[in-house]
């Protein structure tokens, strides 16, 4: 199969940064669905954007490029050995062009291998077929949505929906508190994929097999059908919308599977995956390699609508969104005129941080001078040039929350006036918030083309040892604009979201199954 690797490797570029036409059409759906001028269509007009860059730039649609899991049918006597060599080679390669981001790290030491090679990474399983072909799929899911998946053991009791028994009407509350817990921090709108039975582990590999299938397929067993129905029209009604800001739509896709389980145990295991639902297959001729075919159609995909100038305007004269542009650095009397809703439009200088820098800064000082300043949440794509200069490839945010427990104090200690992420933040840095003079800022997940467009400059770097993604970056921007979510007066629309949502998930308490 002298064509294997290159196809591999045209297939890792294709599911980095071109969404199938499946996944298009579920956001256009989306988009036609929210009221447009609203915060929750702003944002899908921005995901639309970022995914027709990403297509046309051939640059990754999220900078996180996930944990790529392959699944492989080949015919009996196919030699995997060398196949699996030559996957390892296209994932490398694709790491060195910037396709993918490296994302493999050692676990004890947090050191990044640097080429998405490592134990466990990437994740391939081969089966054996009857057919005279070779089937390659690929899945690219980030770590954000990956910390989301949840596993529900039967019976159980749930917030908000009271007890869930081992039957139908229980899988179908374990669903819908799978999406309630997910709030917007896995980039909603997402898809679920759901496993009934199996034990821990086959129960969750077949809740990530269901993302494999097709948005519009029709499940063969009528009341799983009926399942994916019913969860599809009422995960809608939480409110929690597009990257939590509230809306009509929270849930693009589900898709049920089911095995048997062991007498004693019951799992309900829910993989969810962001709006940036990156899989992709190709068949392949099994002499050469070559591609016969693509599986998940992204040519006769249709191109999400991109934005709207109507709709922009119509924003605009709402007369409660306030767009304020600010140069950095930020001085606390402008941090305390921001009210959530507010557009902040940022011109300056901006440092990327996230867990590592988190951590260390909590007792250490940092390489530069952070007052009045702004921290990203953001592991970006990054590449050098001949001249040895860094150059921005993907940069959108990555979850805020997981800083909780550092945030508020490191804000305070160094005089930080912005905080840039997604999903939001708990009551303690709320306090921090407030009791400082900063603000939170929400960026649109998974936009990392809109964002890294922002990113004019790299004007330095600390912490490489930490690997890309969790580097200092000190990166020179250019109307980089987000919505404050929390603000320095005590109020955060994250905690209004989850508040509203758990109210409408009780309303969906009564057993529909029975
Ligand atoms: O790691 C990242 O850049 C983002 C991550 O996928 C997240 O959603 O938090
Ligand atoms: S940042 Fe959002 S869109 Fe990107 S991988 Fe994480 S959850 Fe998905």
């Amino acid at each position: 199969m002298k064509h294997f690797q290159e196809s591999v490797y045209k297939l890792i570029v294709e599911t980095s940064t071109n969404l199938p036409g499946d996944v298009r059409e579920a956001i256009n759906r989306a988009k036609a669905q929210e009221d447009s001028g609203t915060r929750a269509a702003l944002s899908l007009s921005t995901i639309a954007d970022n995914i027709e860059m990403a297509e046309c730039n051939v640059s990754p649609i999220c900078q996180d490029t996930g944990m790529p899991t392959f699944i492989i049918h080949v015919p009996v006597g196919a030699n995997q050995i060398v196949m699996k060599k030559q996957i390892l080679e296209a994932v490398s390669q694709a790491t060195k062009d910037s396709k993918l981001r490296p994302n493999s790290v050692d676990s004890l030491t947090g050191a990044n291998s640097g080429d998405n090679l490592g134990p466990g990474t990437p994740v391939i399983h081969f089966e054996q077929w009857e057919r005279n072909e070779v089937d390659v799929r690929l899945i690219l899911k980030g770590g954000g949505c990956e910390n989301k998946n949840i596993q529900y053991s039967l019976p159980a009791e749930l917030e908000g929906l009271g007890k869930a028994g081992r039957d139908l009407d229980g899988i179908r509350k374990c669903i819908l508190h799978a999406v309630y817990q997910a709030q917007g921090q896995g980039c909603s709108a997402g898809f679920i994929g759901v496993g009934i039975g199996g034990d821990r582990t086959t129960g969750y590999e077949l809740a990530k097999h269901q993302l494999f299938r097709r948005t519009d397929d029709v499940n063969p067993n009528e009341e799983l059908r009926q399942l994916e129905e019913y969860v599809l029209e009422n995960a809608n009604k939480l409110g929690i919308g597009t990257m939590g800001f509230g809306g009509q739509v929270t849930l693009l896709g589900c898709k049920v599977g089911v095995m048997n389980r062991l007498p004693a145990s019951f799992f309900v295991s829910v993989a969810y995956n962001c709006w940036a639902y990156r899989r992709q297959g190709v068949l392949l001729d099994p002499e050469t390699g070559e591609i016969r075919e693509w599986i998940y159609n992204s040519s006769t995909g249709e191109k999400v609508a991109v934005r709207d100038e109507a709709e922009v305007a119509a924003a605009a004269g709402q007369p409660e969104r306030r767009e304020i542009v600010l140069q950095t650095p930020i001085t606390e009397e402008q941090v305390r005129e921001l009210r959530v809703g507010d557009v902040v439009v940022i011109n300056g200088m901006m440092h990327t941080g996230r867990d590592a820098l988190h951590k260390y800064l909590m007792d250490h000082d940092s390489p530069v001078d952070l007052n009045g300043s702004v921290i990203y949440h953001c592991g970006p794509v990054m590449s050098k040039d001949e001249q040895g200069e860094w150059h921005v490839k993907a940069a959108g945010p990555t979850t805020s929350i997981r800083e909780e427990p550092y945030q508020g104090d490191i804000l305070k200690k160094f005089g930080i006036r912005a905080v840039i992420g997604k999903g939001g933040m708990g009551a303690k840095t709320l306090k921090a918030l407030q009791e400082h003079g900063a603000v939170y800022l929400n960026a649109i997940g998974g936009a990392a083309q809109y964002y890294a467009r922002c990113l004019k400059k790299v004007e330095g770097v600390d912490f490489m040892e930490f690997g890309v993604p969790e580097a200092m970056w000190h990166l020179q921007t250019e109307g980089f604009a987000a919505i404050v979510t929390m603000d320095s007066h005590g109020n955060s629309l994250h905690a209004d979201v989850e508040k509203h949502s758990l109210e409408k998930l009780s309303e969906l308490k009564e057993p529909v199954f029975q």
